[in-house]
């Protein structure tokens, strides 16, 4: 069967679904952008949703599994009821541990920056956050990951509950809100926020970064940076369209990241890190498991570029013998 772009025969459009946040339609304009420059012809429409993610701010949310698995849900619904033809994600968002019968990620974007940055309030210089070493300070994220990171980089901060969509988060922090803990109680206001370099750039925010950590400093998240779009697996002409715009090696580094996810059993608010970076033939993959108590595994492997999935098991497997397990299990979400 042959694929014309536009396809004058049915003259249907491409319907995206994605979440109504700031980041989240940057996101899906990029994915319309390259899809349409791949074939002139294709009408894209974005449809937005709001999802239960987006409305549920309560701590029900981390018990029913987890945030990222929230926004995913209620977008891949539309898809199989055939309301959509492709869902935008956020790779990082996709839960790594279950199985999606009948849908497939079809195409990723070419990754953006990975790393984790430091926003710091309004009138706060990092010079001064620098010379305390944290001490003194309140550092608000709510992924367990990057509070368990912030514990070994800056001992003496205070790690605060802190969420939102990424320029709700920025406006909170500068207006000096407080925040409001899964169990009712409020803390804060916070100084400073890690949040995803990729995000911030997609809403135009990059001048807020103090500090860019680097991969090494402060291990990304699986998929992190990366975009990916999602269809029904049999729908071939969707399928044919999405695989115009799909990037080798961040399809490559996301098959070798996923797969420690898989082995390690990780939800979506684990104490897991994972970056693949590729060179030439060869890809570096570096996962770890953590806590805020300072335990701390990390195993780096090279492999192949080419087979991803076997390095992703090895990396998993190794944290696995080293203890990931009671690590991950201290800090399932359902225990909260
Ligand atoms: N959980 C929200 C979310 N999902 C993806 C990103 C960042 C963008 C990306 O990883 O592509 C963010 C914001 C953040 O972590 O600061």
């Amino acid at each position: 069967m042959i694929i014309r772009s536009g396809d004058p025969v049915s003259g249907q459009a491409l319907r995206i679904g994605t979440r109504k946040s700031a980041m989240a339609l940057a996101q899906t304009g990029d994915v319309a952008r390259l899809l349409r420059a791949s074939a002139p012809d294709l009408a894209v429409d974005i449809v937005k949703f709001e999802t239960r993610g987006d409305q549920d701010q309560t701590s029900k949310l981390l018990r029913h599994g987890g945030k990222g698995g929230a926004f995913v849900a209620e977008i891949r619904e539309a898809m199989r009821a055939g309301a959509l033809e492709a869902a935008m994600h956020s790779l990082k968002d996709v839960p790594g541990n279950e199985e999606t019968p009948g849908l497939v990620l079809a195409a990723m974007l070419p990754r953006d920056a990975a790393n984790d940055s430091l926003v710091l309030r309004a009138g706060l210089s990092l010079e001064t956050f620098r010379a305390a070493r944290g001490k003194g300070f309140m550092i608000g994220t709510n992924a367990v990951r990057r509070a368990a990171y912030l514990h070994r980089l800056f001992p003496e901060a205070t790690v605060i509950h802190f969420r939102g969509a990424a320029d709700t988060r920025i406006a909170k922090l500068d207006r000096g809100d407080k925040q409001r803990l899964p169990d009712g109680g409020m803390v804060g206001p916070a100084d400073a926020l890690v949040m995803a370099r990729s995000g911030l750039e997609r809403i135009g925010m990059t001048a807020r970064i103090a500090h860019d950590f680097s991969v090494d400093e402060m291990l990304p998240a699986v998929g992190q940076g990366i975009v990916a779009v999602e269809c029904v697996e049999t729908d071939w002409a969707t399928r044919a369209r999405l695989a115009k715009i799909d990037n080798v090696q961040s399809r490559l580094s996301a098959e070798a990241e996923r797969e420690v996810l898989w082995v390690l059993n990780g939800h979506c608010n684990s104490p897991i890190a994972g970056h693949a970076v590729l060179a030439g033939n060869e890809m570096t993959l570096r996962a770890s498991v953590l806590d805020e108590t300072g335990r701390f595994i990390e195993v780096t492997r090279h492999g192949p570029a080419n087979r991803p999935r076997e390095l992703g098991r090895a990396v998993g497997m190794e944290l696995l013998e080293k203890g990931a397990a009671e690590i991950i299990a201290r800090t399932r979400p359902d225990e909260h």
